[in-house]
């Protein structure tokens, strides 16, 4: 048995930073925008157990490739004996902020419970799917939310379907870098959903990312003259909205020969979760 399925961008279209765990991990509020855009992961079933991903990832060996990690730990939860060979179309930037790693971990765990015939519940999913990244919940119940804790209280939201420009400015971003930066405000008051959809809310990692990498301040000075430019996550990718295709289309083909990006529309419901439900 065979399977294709998109691992859809996100963008954070807002990030609070309100506290830290006693493990160092910061505590977000967050609004996780899903995307029409992504990777495209092609699974096809294996007799013997291997996991096998076809597909080379620059600087990540296969057996750190989220993809490969996400297989495991189900193979590991469901005593499968089953294996898969996959191949990755990859278009997201890797460390841009716009989560292709957790994605593909997440799409990885839907499609293989689906061909595995493994049988767990989005709620179990989300669980395995948390020990790989914070991330990957949000992509397992591949829904638009409203997100809390460290990402995996969520709360689905339906946002208007508008249509973004996402710039990558040509530098990647360390998250661990951003989070152990003795500059980043951490102590956000906590805002509630209502607020945020009333009046929007800013990304708290954008000033110490700007005074490190000048090329992501240049790349939202740049988008800010056309609509207002937001950092997703901990960048390195930034991202403005457009009411219409056209005009997010005309902005994107006249930005600098450094910048590479895309256009895509926002989404309530994953592409893929919409494809699983259809077999
Ligand atoms: C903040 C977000 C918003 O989407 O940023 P992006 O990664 O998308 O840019 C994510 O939740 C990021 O989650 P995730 O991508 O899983 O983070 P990881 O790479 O595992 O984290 C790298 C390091 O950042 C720190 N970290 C990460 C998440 C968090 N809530 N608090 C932290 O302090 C930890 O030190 C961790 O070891
Ligand atoms: N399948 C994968 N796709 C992307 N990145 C991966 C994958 N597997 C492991 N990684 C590692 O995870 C890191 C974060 O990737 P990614 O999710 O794309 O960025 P971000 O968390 O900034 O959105 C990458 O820099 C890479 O080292």
């Amino acid at each position: 048995m065979t399977l294709s399925l998109l691992a859809p961008a996100k963008l954070n279209l807002c990030l609070k930073i309100t506290g830290r765990r006693d493990d160092g991990y910061h505590l977000l509020q967050s609004l996780f925008q899903l995307l029409d855009a992504g990777d495209t992961l092609h699974f096809a079933v294996r007799n013997d157990a291997r996991i096998v991903l076809h597909t080379p990832f620059d600087g990540v060996p296969s057996e750190d490739n989220l993809i490969v990690r996400a297989a495991t730990a189900l193979q590991r939860a469901s005593d499968s004996k089953l294996g898969v060979d996959i191949h990755c179309d990859k278009r997201l930037p890797m460390g841009g902020g716009i989560g292709g790693g957790s994605s593909n971990a997440a799409t990885t765990l839907l499609a293989l419970n689906k061909l595995w015939q493994t049988g767990f519940n989005d709620d179990e999913l989300s669980a395995i799917g948390l020990d790989l990244g914070a991330d990957v919940p949000v992509f397992v119940r591949g829904r638009t939310a409203w997100a809390e804790g460290v990402g995996e209280e969520l709360t689905p939201v339906e946002m208007p379907e508008e249509w973004f420009v996402v710039i990558h400015p040509g530098v990647s971003v360390s998250t661990r870098e951003i989070f152990s930066h003795q500059e980043l405000t951490r102590n956000s008051r906590p805002i509630r959903i209502a607020a945020f959809l009333e009046q929007g809310a800013g990304n708290d990692c954008e000033n110490v990312v700007k005074s490190l990498y000048p090329e992501v301040k240049n790349a939202l000075d740049w988008l800010n003259q056309f609509a207002p430019a937001q950092l997703t996550g901990t960048g390195s990718c930034l991202f403005a909205r457009f009411a219409d295709e056209a005009s997010a289309r005309d902005v994107f083909s006249s930005r600098p020969a450094s910048y590479s990006g895309f256009v895509a529309r926002g989404v309530n419901v994953s592409p893929s979760h919409t494809a699983l439900n259809q077999i």
